[in-house]
């Protein structure tokens, strides 16, 4: 199966309070941002380009070359919020894209594949959505999502109050693709300092590390 066009959007829009607050994305770690990695790391895998997805000042992000899509759903807070504003975003902008791919901003080491094998998952199971999985765990904010669910998911957030994730892609039964955690997980998000040290750790010597 090829993999059909795809918008790719970087979800920065939470609070990082584990973090202590502030961006998260802007973080430096070794000689770039969380954002730029995460981004050279996207960006080649969605032929319809990459977006941002924050709120509050855009000017902040200045440095990412895309567009920053602010959530639409001030009293929806959570990231399907921010999956909703990629949605809107693909179908007033690239109507002739079916597909969104939304990442977490803090997750530097995403796989290379990611994208391909979230529609090769969904195209098997016959169904409009795949999240990716590793460890046993899903990584729900990771995942693809057909343009077309936009007025479920806004009925979803607006009517039915819903905040989980999970609780959305179980109704639709998302397709998983899973991923090797060993040696290292390439969901690994930094939520705290101490998963932030960690990572810096692991690219203090990138060319000799797990990393990818
Ligand atoms: N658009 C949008 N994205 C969100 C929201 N909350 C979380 N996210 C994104 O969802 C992904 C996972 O978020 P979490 O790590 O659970 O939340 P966080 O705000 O980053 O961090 P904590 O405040 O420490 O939980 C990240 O990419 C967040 O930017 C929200 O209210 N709106």
């Amino acid at each position: 199966m090829s993999t059909p066009p795809t918008l790719g959007v970087i979800l920065a829009g939470g609070l990082s309070r584990r973090m202590g607050g502030g961006d998260k994305p802007l973080l430096r770690l070794g000689d770039r941002t969380l954002l730029e990695r995460v981004a050279e790391r996207l960006r080649p895998q969605c032929a319809a380009g990459l977006i941002l997805n924050a709120n509050g000042d855009p000017a902040r992000f200045r440095a990412f070359t895309g567009f920053v899509v602010a959530d639409s759903l001030p009293d929806a807070p959570g990231p399907l919020a921010g999956v909703l504003a990629a949605l809107d975003f693909c179908a007033a902008h690239h109507p002739d894209v079916a597909y969104v791919a939304s990442v977490a901003g803090d997750t530097p080491f995403l796989p290379h594949d990611l994208v391909a094998r979230l529609h090769a998952a969904r195209a098997r199971d016959g169904v409009e959505m795949a999240v990716a999985a590793s460890g046993g765990q899903l990584h729900f904010v990771n995942g693809v999502w057909a343009v077309s669910l936009r007025h479920d998911l806004r009925a979803a957030l607006v009517e039915r109050g819903l905040r989980r994730v999970g609780m959305w892609i179980a109704r639709h039964n998302a397709a998983e693709a899973a991923w090797e955690a060993e040696p290292l997980d390439p969901f690994l998000n930094l939520n705290t300092p101490e998963d932030f040290f960690a990572a810096e750790r692991l690219v203090a010597d990138e060319s000799r590390s797990a990393i990818q």
